[in-house]
């Protein structure tokens, strides 16, 4: 199939959201004696792409985890905005406007794109289930079916919005992630690994789109291994080992760091030692 990561026209802009902060301090979580995430703070400001880098099991699913609310930390708080959501649900925190992708993509095959998205949409939108039930009218259907519409113009979707997701390849699930999260219409919008799968072509369109949607105000946090895309995008990058932050910073100052270069960089390349 072809690669879908083409421009056919400018894609709408999305409407606003209110630019939030996501921030953490001192963040412990610990599996048995394992201390997995040990007190990291870390700040996600609107506007900006940070990114999570570090090497295999340093911590960085276990810290997106917690921000995302899918587990809770043992120790830490977790603000966004000025609100403490520690001990909020992932799904109090998507209606406060924080929406995720997943490292595995995770869609519904036989359901078409705009299908797709309009399910989470919906949720979000607090769509009535009996109110769809009884083909009753629903105020929150048309908001939902625009801010559809408006994700996938984001994206440049809108060609493919019929087709089922188990058609699609990688690559353009990696988008349609990318846009049912932006169909909720989030203030932060956090990545789990989003360049996983994509050939650098689509890498290099997905770093354009992200670098579009913090410019349009949006807080994005990514946990990425694709140094290419991490470097290229990102306004911050934090280093993590074995749980905690060992150095943070612009990406050509954490390119220079000797702790980072010690954990995670190859000293002469700048690139994983792992070589992923
Ligand atoms: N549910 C769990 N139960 C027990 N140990 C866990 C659990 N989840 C993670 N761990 C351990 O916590 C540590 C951090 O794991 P985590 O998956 O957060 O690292 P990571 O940096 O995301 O690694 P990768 O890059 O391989 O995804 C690892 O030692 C891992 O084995």
């Amino acid at each position: 199939m072809k690669s879908v990561f083409r421009r056919t026209s400018r894609p709408a802009a999305r409407p606003r959201a209110p630019r939030l902060a996501l921030e953490a301090s001192g963040l412990v979580r610990h599996f048995g004696g394992l201390r997995a995430v040990d007190g990291v703070s870390l700040t996600v400001p609107p506007g900006e792409v940070t990114a999570v880098i570090g090497p295999n099991g340093a911590g960085k699913s276990t810290l997106f985890h917690c921000l995302a609310g899918a587990q809770r930390p043992d120790e830490g708080r977790i603000r966004l905005g000025d609100r403490d959501i520690t001990r909020l649900p992932d799904h109090r925190r998507a209606r406060l406007g924080m929406a995720r992708t997943f490292q595995v993509v995770s869609v519904f095959p036989s359901l078409s794109v705009a299908d797709n998205l309009r399910v989470g949409a919906e949720n979000h939108a607090g769509a009535s289930a009996t109110a769809r039930l009884l083909g009753l009218p629903d105020p929150a259907r048309g908001r939902t079916r625009e801010a559809v519409e408006q994700a996938l113009a984001s994206v440049d979707l809108t060609e493919l919005r019929d087709v089922p997701c188990g058609q699609l390849p990688t690559g353009t699930l990696r988008l349609v992630e990318l846009a049912r999260a932006l169909a909720a219409g989030p203030s932060v919008l956090l990545l789990d690994e989003p360049a996983s799968g994509l050939d650098d072509a689509e890498t290099a369109r997905m770093r354009a789109l992200l670098r579009r949607l913090a410019d349009e105000g949006l807080a994005v946090l990514l946990v990425e291994h694709d140094m290419e895309l991490v470097f290229g995008v990102s306004d911050t990058v934090y280093v993590m080992a074995a749980g905690r932050v060992v150095a943070s910073g612009p990406p050509a100052q954490v390119r220079e760091d000797a702790a980072a270069r010690a954990a995670y960089l190859d000293p002469v390349t700048g690139t994983p030692e792992d070589g992923r």
